[in-house]
């Protein structure tokens, strides 16, 4: 996000009747320089997908590798954070293999195996159908890969906590697929209290909180364990953004348990007021957001603007409709523009 916003912003200030020469080509260069950076990462990152072979071995999963590294750009763009960025994008690729296994692949008895990451067992893997062992398998090695990187550095064990995200976060997609199963339609607030969790924010801030804090702080810990504003409200933004612009194509599909259908439901209301009720409570979100986290001083602010940086990058992923599940439009040229187009210097 910042750094498509400083694109849009050199190309104004170029037409600026005082602008100054010298700052506009620092501005370019300094885009280009990240640009590189960005381009390098996504190279080993690319490197990584091809070796891992997950999209491959299930072919009802999405392909988003590029996506799911915008996303980590706009979610940690400075140059400096390129190990959290290239471990963003591994989370990106087996958070869309785990939420694709349970919408759309696993039945309900093997979707229940699946609390294999409760045990965090590599022996019990055996129990699993092989594509659940692939998915496992590579989830198990790339939190190990992190978690071992940490203890190195930091001498401090992130393993349990790890393992609690992604354990809450299998539960509460085990429930979306019960509900769905039974028919239920749960009231707003009741999915709300799911699927703020299964649209997979707190797995996303909890290891970019790893990724990018030296020394990790037991009390800092102690808090985020509870789910502070400054997990809750980026993830929460992300689930009613995503639901609003995914909503259409997914009901097609078959998939109703969307917030809008969830008001609808409760409320007798049109599709019309529903959509509206949602915006409402994703501008008093932001509201609520900006004021928490910009006033909360408890946490770095590298930390603090990440967890800020994934509702913007949300919101702009899903301001023209699913620039994630239908990446074919406003999203193709932002990542051409972000990653394979550099600014001509005078
Ligand atoms: C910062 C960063 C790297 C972010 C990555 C975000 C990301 C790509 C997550 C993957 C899984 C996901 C919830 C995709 C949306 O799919 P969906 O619309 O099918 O979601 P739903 O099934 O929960 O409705």
């Amino acid at each position: 996000m910042e750094r498509l916003e400083a694109r849009w912003f050199i190309e104004v200030y170029y037409k600026e009747e005082n602008m100054n020469p010298l700052v506009l080509e620092l501005a370019k260069l300094d885009y280009n320089m990240a640009q590189a950076t960005y381009l390098e990462e996504l190279k080993q990152m690319s490197r990584w997908d091809k070796n891992i072979k997950l999209v491959k071995k299930m072919s009802y999963v999405r392909d988003r590798l590029v996506e799911g590294f915008f996303w980590a750009v706009g979610f940690t763009p400075n140059p400096q954070f390129g190990y959290c960025r290239k471990f963003s994008t591994k989370l990106s690729v087996l958070l869309t293999t785990i939420d694709d296994i349970y919408d759309v692949y696993g039945t309900l008895d093997e979707l229940e195996l699946f609390d294999i990451v409760d045990r965090w067992d590599i022996n019990a893997i055996e129990q699993l159908p092989e594509y659940m062992q692939i998915c496992f398998l590579a989830l198990f090695n790339s939190m190990n890969e992190l978690a071992y990187d940490i203890l190195k550095e930091q001498g401090f064990s992130i393993i349990s906590h790890i393992r609690k995200q992604w354990v809450n976060l299998c539960k509460a997609y085990l429930l979306e697929v019960r509900w769905y199963q039974r028919g239920y339609t749960p009231s707003l607030d009741e999915f709300l209290r799911n699927a703020w969790i299964t649209n997979t924010g707190p797995v996303l801030i909890m290891h970019a909180y790893f990724c990018i804090t030296n020394p990790i702080k037991e009390e800092e810990l102690e808090c985020l364990k509870h789910y502070p504003a400054i997990i809750y409200s980026p993830s929460l933004i992300l689930r009613l953004v995503n639901d609003l612009a995914t909503s259409p194509d997914e009901i097609k599909k078959g998939d109703y348990l969307k917030s809008i259908q969830c008001y609808m439901h409760e409320s007798r209301s049109s599709e019309e007021n529903a959509r509206n009720y949602i915006k409402n409570l994703i501008d008093q979100a932001w509201k609520k957001m900006n004021g928490d986290i910009l006033r909360d001083q408890s946490f770095s602010e590298d930390f603090r603007r990440s967890a800020i940086n994934l509702a913007r990058i949300a919101q702009c992923m899903y301001q023209h409709g699913d620039g994630f599940g239908i990446p074919d439009r406003e999203t193709k040229d932002r990542i051409h523009s972000l990653f394979f187009e550099p600014i001509p210097l005078s």
